[in-house]
């Protein structure tokens, strides 16, 4: 909720309302325990001998009759008279020098009251809620004046506070689970807090800024939070969003105010959460909100150019989309190093569920890695909520410990409710497992083709799973034949796919991309077509700055540009062939591999090599 208007409209009221209760209440006093009468009625009473003591304060007199009077009921002189013992009454202005003397003949008991104490009290009681207004305005302008021209609407909330969080950290590498080449990256930057000097004597390159890179709910803010555990430094934080806010100027200052209390507590963390929220490329906003928001990200770079190599803070940032953000910001001195952080696998997602159970008792029945098997896609975010969704139901229940049970059905619930997570059903798990399977072992038969990395299907960015092979050394000449290998190796996830199902699944749109593009600039570019001969064809090129296709603009006939398109196909068509002979050929590789894959998930080129080896 935005502050607005509101806030110093009420405290207006309220302090108008407290004026009142006080003026108002004083004058009740004034007029308390006595009917008014007129100052004529009283000296006939007096005259009576009616009146047994007065007690005068200035020109006002209050005072109590021997025997009652009857007098209407103050503030309703139509009314019918009531017996009346106390009365007030004003003397008049001119004074009466009578008075005294009568008083004292009719030996009346007379209280002087002070005027000038009471007329002082009167002064500040009625001064003081101005004097509050007056002074509460001022402290909303100074707030103004002290956070830019956009505060103006919202100052009072927030004059004094801060909207970032500084804290020394207990949470250490211990509670954060897995992550382990993230953890491994990161130990240079401990080291370097821990003790700069030594490390720059070493002769370490100063880490500065650190982007970490991953899904939602991954552990990057628990993992920089870690970080800042384990050397034992402040950790300031604050979420990219809370920069943005609806006013010019504001997010600037912010930056400002956060790194200057960075730099007062060296050795110090900074940590930037949704960087994205700042950090898209500038030009690429739209609508309002997109000044303030290139303000604010030119303000973080000047803060990051500023720090010299002697500032003792490190800036760490998590996104989730590394890909909008402004170019300018991963240029060397800002955050020039980047830390991946994948869903976890498995053999992760148990030791995430073991430190999230580590407070809460579990029944024997309980075997945390048949629940990380069941989990694939879930960050330790999901796991958490899992395990604190099974406690409820297991207290729900009355139980003293979580039973397998109650996990299992938070785990149905969590997958049932959200569509945040990416839900990988058993159906999709399999269809996956023969797709990847199907890429690997096609790699893997086939000479003269990169390396098996790393086969996993466990869902990355928008792909389900991924295999990944890694060229030996770089390279820049490819031979045709490599070049074939290649698209067959790409046709074998549909392959496999077609072999298994006897179907094939949308899965495999950016495989047949990848195909087609290499297929055509294998044509069109470097000549690999017999048919078509060593020419080239403005199709399939790229700008060479931009990475961007050219438009097509045909400099050739109708009659090339059909027979292009047909060795286009026949390069795909005889890539697909290969592919499906060594599918068939060896299906009990595929199977063992796939198998291999639901198991666990995660097979590195060691692993492959052995699963292929033991299957017939
Ligand atoms: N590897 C892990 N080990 C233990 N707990 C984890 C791990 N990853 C995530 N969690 C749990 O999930 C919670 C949320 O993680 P965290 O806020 O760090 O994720 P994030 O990647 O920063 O997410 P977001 O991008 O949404 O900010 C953590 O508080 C932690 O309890
Ligand atoms: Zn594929």
């Amino acid at each position: 909720m935005k502050p607005s208007i509101w806030r110093p409209l009420l405290v207006t009221a309220l302090l108008i309302f407290l004026f009142d209760l006080f003026y108002g209440n004083f004058m009740k006093q004034a007029s308390e325990r006595g009917t008014e009468i007129t100052y004529t009625r009283f000296r006939d009473e007096l005259a009576n001998n009616n009146v047994k003591r007065v007690s005068i304060r200035g020109g006002f007199l209050k005072g109590e009759f021997n025997a009652p009077v009857s007098l209407p009921p103050p503030g309703d002189a139509k009314a019918a008279p009531t017996p009346t013992t106390y009365f007030t009454a004003y003397i008049p202005a001119i004074g009466d020098s009578t008075l005294m003397p009568e008083l004292n003949s009719r030996r009346v008991d007379v209280t002087a009251v002070p005027t000038d104490g009471t007329g002082f009290t009167n002064l500040i009681l009625y001064l003081l809620p101005w004097v509050l207004i007056i002074g509460i305005w001022w402290f909303i302008m100074r707030g103004m004046r002290s956070q830019g021209p956009g505060a103006i609407m919202g100052g009072f909330a927030r004059s004094g506070a801060k909207s970032y969080t500084s804290e020394l950290i207990n949470v250490t590498f211990s509670d954060v689970a897995g992550l382990e080449e993230a953890k491994q990256e990161l130990r240079e930057v401990i080291d370097y807090l821990k003790d700069p000097k030594k490390f720059q004597q070493i002769g370490g390159k100063v880490p500065k800024g650190i982007l970490l890179v991953g899904p939602p709910g991954t552990g990057k803010t628990l993992l920089a939070r870690a970080v800042a555990g384990e050397a034992g430094v402040s950790f300031f934080s604050i979420s990219a969003s809370q920069f943005i806010e609806m006013f010019v100027g504001v997010g600037a200052s912010r930056v400002r105010d956060l790194f200057s209390s960075a730099r007062k507590a060296v050795p110090s963390i900074i940590f930037i959460d949704e960087l994205d929220a700042v950090g898209r490329s500038r030009g690429a906003g739209f609508g309002g909100g997109h000044d303030e928001r290139e303000q604010t990200l030119n303000q973080l770079l000047s803060e990051m150019d500023g720090f010299d190599p002697h500032e003792e803070v490190v800036v760490m940032a998590a996104t989730n989309r590394p890909d909008v953000l402004d170019p300018a910001l991963l240029r060397p001195g800002r955050f020039d190093r980047n830390v991946v952080i994948e869903r976890p696998d498995w053999r992760d997602r148990e030791k995430i569920l073991k430190v999230h159970t580590r407070k809460i008792p579990l029944s024997a029945d309980v075997d945390l890695a048949v629940i990380a098997k069941g989990t694939p896609g879930m960050t330790g975010a999901d796991l958490e909520g899992l395990v604190n969704e099974g406690a409820i139901i297991a207290a729900r229940e009355n139980q003293t410990v979580v039973g397998l049970q109650h996990l299992e059905r938070a785990k149905d619930k969590i997958l049932m409710g959200g569509e945040r997570h990416m839900v990988i059903s058993d159906d999709e798990k399999r269809i996956t497992a023969y797709h990847e399977a199907g890429h690997a072992l096609v790699a893997k038969l086939l000479p003269s083709t990169d390396p098996v990395h790393k086969v996993t299907i466990l869902p990355r960015g928008r792909a389900l799973g991924v295999t990944q092979q890694l060229p030996e050394d770089d390279r820049y000449h490819y031979p045709r034949t490599h070049l074939m290998n290649r698209l067959a190796v790409a046709l074998g996830g549909r392959v496999a796919e077609k072999a298994m199902f006897n179907d094939v699944s949308t899965g495999a749109q950016s495989d047949l991309k990848m195909v087609t593009e290499l297929a055509e600039k294998m044509v069109c570019q470097w000549g690999m077509s017999e048919r078509i001969g060593a020419m080239t064809f403005p199709r399939g090129e790229e700008h060479p700055f931009l990475g961007m296709k050219l438009a097509e603009e045909k400099t050739f006939s109708e009659e090339m540009a059909w027979q292009i398109d047909q060795e286009i196909a026949g390069l795909i068509r005889s890539a697909e062939e290969k592919a499906k002979e060594l599918i068939y050929t060896n299906r009990a590789k595929l199977d063992a591999l796939a198998t291999a894959l639901l198991e666990e998930e995660t097979l590195d080129g060691r692993r492959v090599d052995e699963v292929l080896a033991a299957a017939p």
